[in-house]
């Protein structure tokens, strides 16, 4: 699914109301609908008080239709428009024409406008949507600041009002702080980012059939992976096949005290479907892992505490390096061996990624090479972000930069492409912040590189399928005991869902 611009989007319902020949106010008219089917589903009590506050753009226009619609389902609903040049979109106009006469109006051009303080369970707010065109000043700001102030629950129209869409707001900006986002067809980049949380809370996103063509046709570097593409990437397994059919994958990891790590992406990497594994672990790690996971070969290093020695690579269809990896002089030399003589697709994480930023090996990566790091492991690759949006920018420079794949893991994970493309992951929460879950990913690439799943394709799989494995295990544990083990867990349950 595409991540498209205000302006973008601006182009869709023009070409949209061109092609099929629609007056505009048809097509705002289809939104405020299909924000109504919303709303009454996920507040049927008709007992709320809601307050509507319009600007006086289309996104107000929004807001006025709306308005109408609830009053007619028996909503108690009353409309602010604030509007302090009166001016109006012809939307606008057309939305205020249909507003029933029942609907109580305050018109708000100045502070002395504001009615007495009323009591409102719900606001919506359709002061600005895609068209904010700079920061919200005066009487704005101030019925910004209101809202925000509200002890009622708040729904933005299409977008927070005073957020913009696709670029960091000023330091200390009017944005309304909304519990939820409904957003019209598009899923907008503001939406992704960690920064604008507090502004944008749930987001979801109705139809409002924008031209299928124009969608179709739309440049974009910017994309969120969806179910429906998962569902055509993954392959079923095959009768006929055998465990060389499904790769063989050596997993570098572990060090005195971070065997965890180790057993954890084993573990995964093993769920996900890998026809052999063998990890190659310091000494103190061979009777933790041969009892641990049996399924899996071990290849113990000389050293007891670390890594200190490559072993024969030539049997392997990927490598995966990094969970509990520790940075010891000897492990950092066998990474630089490593990047330089690897002969199979490389998975790095955690330490095995400090370790190629304290010593720049960065311009040593190998072609399209899988780099899994957090955002302060990717601060130290690529240099400190000014803001999310910076960070993004990065991140596309770094991937073009080394030709490599960059999961920059969190909330949304982004994966960067050599091309400069980012692919958002939707699923996932709050539950995963907790030790040891980069490790099952790191795994779980592993694996699905392994089984020759292009590295695209290993990296929006994985990112998808641990983020559902993670809600599967908060559906049994919820957020606060879920823990990395859960994960893996729920990944066969994951897999069952697209019939694998
Ligand atoms: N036909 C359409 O174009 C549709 C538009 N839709 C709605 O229309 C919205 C976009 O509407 P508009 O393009 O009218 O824009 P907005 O309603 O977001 O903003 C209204 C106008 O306010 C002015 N403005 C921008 N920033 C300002 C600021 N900081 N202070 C004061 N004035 C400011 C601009 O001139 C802008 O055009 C969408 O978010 C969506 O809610 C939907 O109804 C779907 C159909
Ligand atoms: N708030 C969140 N919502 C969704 N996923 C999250 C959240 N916090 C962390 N995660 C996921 O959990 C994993 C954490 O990885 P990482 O930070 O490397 O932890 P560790 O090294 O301790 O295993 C990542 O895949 C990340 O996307
Ligand atoms: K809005």
């Amino acid at each position: 699914m595409k991540i498209l611009t205000a302006l973008q989007i601006r182009e869709a319902d023009q070409r949209t109301i061109a092609e099929e020949n629609i007056p505009s106010a048809a097509l705002m008219e289809r939104a405020a609908n299909a924000f109504t089917e919303w709303f009454t589903r996920k507040f049927p009590d008709t007992g709320k008080n809601i307050l509507i506050c319009c600007g006086p753009g289309n996104n107000g226009g929004d807001g006025l239709a709306i308005a109408r619609m609830l009053h007619a389902l028996d909503y108690a609903a009353t409309v602010w428009i604030v509007a302090p040049e009166n001016k109006f979109s012809p939307d606008f106009l057309t939305n205020q024409e249909r507003l029933p006469a029942a609907i109580p109006v305050t018109n708000i051009k100045q502070t002395s406008d504001f009615p007495e303080a009323s009591e409102f369970n719900l606001v919506l707010d359709g002061l600005f949507g895609t068209g904010l065109s700079r920061s919200v000043t005066g009487i704005y700001a101030e019925i910004i600041q209101h809202i925000n102030h509200l002890p009622a629950q708040v729904i933005a129209i299409d977008v927070p009002s005073g957020l913009y869409t696709e670029a960091p707001n000023q330091l200390g900006d009017a944005i309304v702080q909304a519990d939820y986002t409904l957003s019209f067809e598009v899923p907008k980049l503001a939406f992704l980012l960690a920064q604008n949380e507090k502004y944008v809370g749930e987001w979801y996103l109705v139809a409002i059939n924008l031209s299928p063509a124009f969608l179709a046709d739309v440049t974009t570097d910017k994309f969120i992976f969806t179910r429906e593409q998962v569902t055509q990437i993954i392959q079923p397994r095959r009768k006929f096949s055998h465990k060389g059919t499904y790769g063989h994958a050596l997993l570098l990891a572990g060090s005195y005290g971070k065997m965890g790590a180790a057993a954890l992406a084993a573990r995964a990497c093993l769920r996900s479907g890998v026809g052999l594994l063998s990890v190659h672990c310091p000494k103190v790690g061979y009777t933790i892992l041969q009892t641990a996971v049996p399924e899996a070969m071990t290849l113990p290093d000389t050293e007891a505490t670390h890594l200190t020695q490559l072993p024969d690579l030539n049997t392997y269809q990927a490598i995966g390096i990094g969970p509990g990896l520790g940075k010891e002089p000897a492990t950092r030399h066998l990474v630089r061996q490593l990047l330089q003589t690897t002969p199979a697709p490389l998975v790095i994480d955690a330490d095995a990624l400090n370790i190629i930023a304290e010593e720049n090996l960065q311009p040593a990566l190998p072609p399209n090479t899988i780099l899994t790091p957090h955002p302060k492991e990717f601060e130290r690759l690529a240099g400190p972000a000014s803001d999310d949006y910076n960070r993004l920018k990065l991140l596309q420079n770094f991937c073009r930069q080394y030709g490599c794949f960059v999961v920059l893991k969190g909330g949304h994970t982004c994966i960067g492409t050599p091309a400069g493309d980012l692919y958002f992951n939707i699923t996932g929460n709050p539950g995963m912040a907790t030790g040891g879950t980069g490790d099952v990913l790191t795994g779980i690439i592993t694996a699905l590189v392994a089984q020759k799943y292009s590295p695209l394709d290993a990296c929006r799989l994985g990112v998808y399928l641990h983020g559902l494995a993670g809600d599967l295990a908060r559906d049994q544990v919820g957020e606060t005991a879920l823990i990395a083990s859960d994960l893996i867990e729920n990944l066969g349950a994951a897999f069952r869902q697209f019939g694998s």
